[in-house]
């Protein structure tokens, strides 16, 4: 019965795949008759086949961004990778090629139609999925629940769930003396309450429910069980998506097999959330509770309402607001904090240092008969946010983003790179359509910018690293991160509060070891929405995964 079942859903796998791809590469051969610029002149990687390109070895990385580490070593800053079906991409990790085409074209560098309908697949048609013009309307309803006097707020929420989290391991450790845990688990779970409440006022329930909650379940490895080390067929397939009318691709969500099926459940799961807090907090909402609530959703349906009418979201496009502020707000922050941690219990000196700085000002704070730590506390805590902002640069959970200009330009090189011929680049003309792939990860790495030691975790370099002499790029410290211009991150603030508020509670309270059993932890990738997790080397079919040995900090 099952092997019958698993050969019809591969022969329905390879039909639909068939059919796609045939489509694909027809509409590919009519635009190549038509196409008369293109960057064959640029450097870079012979392709391994015509038919994958680089697409195949890049989705299957077992370590994140190794090809690009490897790449910019050989090729520089700028180079030229192909695609599947012999597409040019370009690929980049120069400071003023992503000024230029993240932070100063505004729109004219969209979203390669891959990445928005992989995330509209998981969120429907929310902010991250909606371009140009319509873009500009969510972003203008969203705005006000992200000002940075708003945010600030939401400080005593967020050290409510790291303190709960913090009493949490302490009940552990009363009967074990030592935990030896799953981090990214904890903090996926205290991450989403975060969401939950900042955003809805709603309880997942996360933690109390020890990650049993139907939405944390549903959310639970989501990106290793939908696009970990693909198969052939489905890299083929989504490389196919770039040339099919979007309402053709609407038809995906109803493929009957994995991992369509996971993605449309959790949609599904979620769509019945949305529902259920919209009835909750929408304009039937009770007026005590509407005058004391300051989530985001209730900001966001204030100023919705106080729109033109022609300018307003509908309740679905709201509804996958609220799955994209979910998702995008919790597996994002709660990696980086993993990855913060997990270096933490590497570097022991620097833990030593960070506690004893945060010490410092929790003595000062309760000698002025205070509780807990302001902004101004936490901003004064130069080690912790110097630990933050180098687990950002080095571990970027976001690795990068593809973009694709919607007119002719010219892309401007901070880091001149030689042609095939030899003949010296210092930019590049592009036609519209043109794929360029920015990797955030690999311009974290540049050495010119970083230090000689990018490629070692050392929050110390910010002590050193004149940022005003850079090019200016990102919203934070120079990072792209949280991508940068008219898309980056509307979250970015709230993100770093939130880390801000954990690593102080985690960090004064706990001693962060490495795991009694020797293990290696690898950075998979996830390629649907270019993110990465922590996976433990050879174990990776147990999902994300980030051990580490706590005790409490004497
Ligand atoms: C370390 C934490 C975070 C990282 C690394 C991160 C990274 C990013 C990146 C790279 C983008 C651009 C994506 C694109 O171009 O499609 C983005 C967009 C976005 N992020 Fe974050 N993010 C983080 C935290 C958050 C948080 C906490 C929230 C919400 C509370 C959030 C909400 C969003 C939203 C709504 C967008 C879409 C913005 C737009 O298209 O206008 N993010 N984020």
């Amino acid at each position: 019965m099952i092997s019958i079942l698993e050969s019809t859903s591969l022969s329905t796998t390879t039909y639909v795949s068939g059919a796609f791809v045939a489509l694909g590469l027809l509409l590919l051969a009519l635009r190549r008759v038509f196409d008369r610029r293109g960057v064959e002149h640029i450097s870079g990687p012979p392709s391994p086949s015509f038919l994958f390109g680089h697409d195949y070895a890049y989705a299957c990385q077992e370590e994140a961004c190794s090809l690009e580490f490897q790449w910019m070593r050989e090729y520089g800053a700028t180079w030229r990778t192909r695609g599947a079906f012999g597409r040019d991409v370009l690929m980049t990790v120069d400071p003023k090629a992503i000024q230029h085409i993240m932070q100063k074209s505004s729109y004219n560098y969209t979203k390669k139609m891959t990445f928005v309908h992989s995330a509209w697949l998981l969120s429907g048609p929310g902010i991250v999925t909606v371009l140009g013009k319509v873009h500009q309307r969510h972003r203008k309803i969203m705005n006000p629940a992200f000002s940075a006097a708003h945010l600030r707020t939401f400080l005593p929420l967020f050290q409510r769930i790291a303190s709960k989290l913090s009493d949490k391991w302490k009940g552990e450790l009363v009967a074990t003396g030592e935990l030896n845990a799953l981090l990214n688990r904890w903090l996926s779970r205290a991450t989403l309450d975060v969401i939950g409440e900042a955003a809805f006022n709603y309880d997942y329930n996360a933690l109390d429910g020890a990650g049993r909650s139907p939405i944390a379940k549903g959310y639970e490895d989501i990106f290793k069980d939908v696009d970990y080390l693909p198969n052939k067929a489905t890299v083929l397939f989504r490389a196919t998506w770039d040339y099919i009318p979007a309402p053709v691709l609407k038809l995906i969500r109803y493929i009957p097999i994995h991992p369509w099926t996971r993605l449309r459940n959790l949609n599904d799961l979620f769509r019945q959330y949305g529902w259920r807090i919209i009835r909750e907090q929408g304009p039937n909402m009770d007026t005590e509770k509407k005058s004391t609530t300051k989530d985001i959703m209730s900001i966001l349906i204030k100023a919705n309402s106080s729109e033109d009418p022609k300018s307003r979201l509908d309740d679905e496009e709201i509804i996958a607001e609220m799955f994209t502020l979910t998702l995008a707000g919790h597996e994002t922050t709660s990696n980086t904090l993993s990855f913060l941690l997990y270096e933490l219990s590497r570097h022991q000196e620097y833990q030593a240092r960070m506690r004893t700085e945060i010490r410092g000002v929790r003595a000062r704070i309760t000698a002025r008969g205070g509780n807990e730590f302001t902004i101004e506390d936490l901003e004064s805590l130069t080690l912790t946010m110097n630990a933050i902002k180098e687990t950002l640069r080095f571990h970027s959970i976001v690795v990068g983003m593809p973009r694709v200009p919607e007119k002719d330009d010219v892309i401007p090189l901070a880091h001149p790179i030689s042609s095939t011929t030899g003949e010296v680049i210092t930019e590049i003309p592009v036609r519209a359509g043109q794929v360029i792939h920015v990797s955030f990860a690999g311009y974290h790495r540049l050495p010119d910018v970083w230090g000689e030691d990018a490629d070692v975790w050392n929050p110390d370099r910010f002590f050193r690293i004149e940022t005003g002499k850079q090019t200016n790029v990102g919203v934070f410290s120079n990072f792209v991160s949280t991508a940068a211009g008219v898309r980056a991150c509307i979250g970015w603030r709230f993100s770093l509060i939130e880390m801000q508020a954990f690593v102080t509670e985690l960090v004064e309270n706990f001693q962060f070891d490495p795991p009694a059993e020797k293990v290696e932890i690898q950075r998979a990738f996830a390629g649907f929405v270019f993110g990465m997790f922590p996976v433990v080397k050879g174990q990776a079919d147990r999902g994300g995964a980030m051990p580490i040995r706590i005790s409490l900090a004497q």
